[in-house]
């Protein structure tokens, strides 16, 4: 009797998209004690400080409203599903101030080269504005078939050996991605914690360009987790440093820190087949200058190649076909591992 009357409590308990704490899953169980005590145990994805707080504050109401014992104690529990999930070792956010200068390249480039030095390696494509790594890691639309477990937890696509889920996989090919802040940070979270990485000893996240709402709210998420920094990308072109600098500025934020592991130069200069010799059509030294300014590690650059863009427009990663281009990221791969520990 008292047990539903305590359940009927919680179901008045609601929480977004109109759904009770009992329907969505986040009771897990309700303890009679002898001693007079109810003890309610609750596990959520994101307990922040302030939710948890809030949560108590209202089942603690609902019980009141149903008239239930006064002498009746509540002891509410809230566990976080991150403690659940210990299965990814290191998170590394890839990050970029202005859209377009090879973050999502660069992001998939250092997860097969992980692959490649022996790594379980998980891939989170957040870019929202240019979800390009199912076109990057060549995932046709049609292979898409997030089989979701019963339990609501999503398989991840294996391409390259690499574990990927992209928000690309939920929206048709030319089709824009128009959902606001909350819906953006939802999907996210549900990326992050209700998907099946299994075992992972690195998950490398595409961070969408430049700073705002989201990027708050995913290093907020991240940071209660395993996030161990970020790596910057950017040209040597002014405009792309000055937006740089403000995503630096961000991620310097008193209230919400991460490291910056590093910074590498993509598209760093232009090799003429004949002389051999370097055009720096983005500037010489703007990332090296930049790096030496901000205090920030200098992780290594990488040349302007046709076939870069040739290979990412294929589907197939750079550092599968190209040796150059393979040393060149495994040891900026190396020098991300070496700022971590
Ligand atoms: N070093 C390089 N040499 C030649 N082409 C490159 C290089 N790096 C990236 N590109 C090409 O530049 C284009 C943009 O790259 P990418 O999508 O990785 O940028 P991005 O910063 O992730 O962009 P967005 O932020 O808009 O998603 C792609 O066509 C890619 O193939």
């Amino acid at each position: 009797m008292l047990y539903k009357e305590i359940e009927k409590a919680l179901k008045n308990v609601i929480i977004i998209d109109n759904k009770n704490i009992v329907e969505s899953g986040w009771v897990k169980k309700i303890d009679l004690l002898k001693n007079n005590e109810i003890r309610i145990y609750l596990s959520l994805s994101n307990p922040a400080m302030h939710i948890k707080n809030k949560l108590i504050k209202e089942i603690n109401r609902s019980i009141k409203n149903q008239n239930i014992l006064d002498t009746i104690r509540i002891k509410i529990e809230i566990k976080s599903e991150t403690e659940i999930k210990p299965g990814i070792k290191n998170i590394i956010a890839v990050a970029s101030g202005k859209g377009g200068v090879g973050k999502s390249t660069v992001a998939t480039n250092i997860a097969v080269s992980l692959v490649k030095m022996g790594f379980y390696v998980g891939l989170l494509d957040a870019d929202i504005y240019g979800p390009s790594i199912p076109l990057m890691f060549n995932i046709k639309e049609e292979s898409v078939n997030l089989q979701q477990h019963k339990n609501g937890i999503l398989n991840p696509i294996t391409s390259y050996g690499v574990k990927i889920i992209s928000i690309g996989f939920f929206s048709k090919y030319g089709q824009a991605i128009v959902w606001r802040g909350p819906m953006v940070t939802k999907v996210l979270r549900q990326f992050m914690y209700e998907t099946n990485w299994g075992e992972l000893d690195f998950l490398i996240v595409d961070l969408p360009p430049g700073t705002g709402d989201i990027h708050l709210s995913l290093l907020q998420e991240f940071s209660l987790f395993k996030l161990k920094g970020i790596v910057i990308v950017s040209t040597s072109q002014k405009i792309a440093l000055s937006d740089v600098n403000r995503s630096v500025g961000m991620f310097r934020i008193q209230s919400i820190y991460v490291p910056i592991l590093g910074i590498i130069e993509n598209m760093s200069y232009v090799l003429s087949k004949k002389t051999k010799e370097k055009y720096y059509f983005f500037g010489k030294n703007g990332v090296k200058d930049f790096s030496k300014e901000m205090n920030l590690f200098f992780l290594g650059e990488i040349p302007m190649l046709q076939t870069i863009r040739e290979y990412s427009d294929l589907g197939i990663p750079i550092v599968l076909e190209n040796k150059e281009i393979r040393n060149l990221f495994i040891n900026i791969t190396k020098n991300i591992i070496k700022q971590i520990k």
